[in-house]
């Protein structure tokens, strides 16, 4: 291998995900984070993506995080900003720190109300936080170190995979992703005292005398509570609650969750069939949408929800199971199509030769949060370079100018 000389590691740049009181930084030409080279020696990292479209924008200094800086009052202020956004290209204010901002506010406004979110099949909780911002809290249900064995979307959501999603998505640049954060929460403090009736009615004891929850879901059992820990403490993703009207479409390539084969397992020329069906810009966006999802294994995306005709990615939680496994039909949208927006594959080439791993360690720790064991980010790193091969037999197969596309066919 090659000196480190050229390795590449990504400098958080503008501010982003930093908020409040940071130094001012140069803005970022392409994503929000930039590679630079790296000189430290450090070990032997997998080799950079065989291909280059774009030189690497210039990088900026780290602004650190001050929480000081926010008060209870800058957080109206936060929650005003995000209902009122509007935007073609971002669900959320990208820049000048905005995202850390919100996530701070995720992270430590007082809890006004909780009751349970009945929708869809996991346990979770509706929080109304100080401020009347809605939230989406995922309890913890496993150790960063439990590994689910069997099907792709077998086991609990896992909640870290919800904000190591996130973190995932603002480092490649997608920003229709509601912002997402470990927040931990008191049963007796936070919880007991704000709950609705109908939240307690699904509150039951434990044998040690623990308050522990079963909630209201499709799969929730009285039997498959979440308790807090020695400290009353429960863990959770605490998810940005978007108050929008989504559009909710069945996604081609879901599985059938039966031993039955669906039409894209069995049919070579399916993205045939979904060319005449979809627009260009909503395929590509799908095959975004499943690099995403092979990165951290999430196969449970059966349905997509879709805002300002983007696809918003809600349901994280079903990524970073087993970090053995790299189910790769997760990326049949990528290698049955063979096409690519020209931008994510600049993004994916600014991720590359370890950068991804250590800008979301980066970004984690700036909130107190370990998102991921080393297998997981070493399984996600992996991945990656299997996109790229993926990437690379596209272009043998097809050419260049037929893969990368800038939304037309
Ligand atoms: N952050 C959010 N803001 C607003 N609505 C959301 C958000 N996240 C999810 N939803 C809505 O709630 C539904 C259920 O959420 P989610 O898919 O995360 O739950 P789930 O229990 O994992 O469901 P399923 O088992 O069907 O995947 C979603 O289909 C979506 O319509
Ligand atoms: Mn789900």
């Amino acid at each position: 291998m090659k000196s480190d000389g050229h390795k590449k590691n990504l400098v958080l740049t503008n501010g982003l995900l930093v908020g409040g009181g940071g130094t001012p930084l140069e803005p970022c030409r392409v994503a929000p984070y930039v590679a630079v080279p790296r000189l430290a020696n450090s070990t032997p990292r997998p080799p950079p993506p065989p291909l280059s479209l774009a030189p690497h924008p210039p990088a900026t200094a780290f602004a650190p995080f001050d929480s000081a800086l926010l008060s209870a009052a800058a957080h109206q202020d936060v929650w005003r900003e995000t209902e009122t956004w509007k935007s073609e290209e971002s669900l959320f204010p990208h820049t000048d720190g905005a995202p850390g901002k919100i996530l701070h506010a995720i992270q430590t406004s007082q809890v006004a109300l909780v009751d349970n979110a009945p929708k869809g099949t996991q346990l979770k909780l509706l929080l109304l936080l100080e401020g009347k911002q809605k939230i989406y809290f995922k309890p913890k249900r496993y150790n960063l170190s439990h590994v689910i064995n069997g099907n792709i979307y077998g086991g609990f959501d896992r909640h870290n995979s919800e904000v190591f999603a996130y973190y995932l998505a603002m480092v490649l640049n997608f920003r229709w992703i509601p912002p997402s954060v470990i927040r931990q929460i008191h049963i007796h403090k936070d919880i007991v005292p704000v709950a609705t009736a109908g939240l307690k009615r699904t509150m039951v004891k434990n044998d040690s005398g623990s308050l522990c929850i079963y909630g209201k879901c499709f799969y929730c059992k009285i039997n498959e509570t979440v308790c807090p820990n020695s400290n009353g403490v429960i863990e959770g993703a605490a998810i940005l609650y978007l108050d929008r009207q989504f559009k909710i479409y069945k996604s081609p390539w879901r599985r059938s969750y039966s031993t039955k084969k669906m039409e894209w397992e069995t049919d070579n020329d399916f993205c045939k069939k979904v060319k005449g069906i979809l627009s260009a810009k909503r395929l590509l966006n799908l095959i975004d949408v499943a690099i995403f999802d092979f990165l951290i294994q999430n196969g449970d995306r059966h349905r997509y929800e879709v805002y300002k005709d983007q696809i918003v990615l809600l349901d994280n939680g079903k990524g970073l199971g087993n970090a053995m496994v790299d189910e790769l039909d997760i990326l049949a949208p990528l290698y049955q199509c063979c096409i690519l927006t020209t931008s994510t594959w600049q993004n994916l080439e600014m991720i590359s030769g370890g950068s991804l791993t250590e800008t979301i360690k980066k970004l984690g720790a700036l909130r107190g949060q370990r998102l991921a064991t080393d297998d997981h980010f070493k399984a996600v790193e992996r991945r990656l370079l299997k996109v790229y091969a993926t990437i690379q037999y596209c272009i043998g197969k097809h050419g260049r100018s037929k893969v990368f596309k800038n939304g037309l066919f």
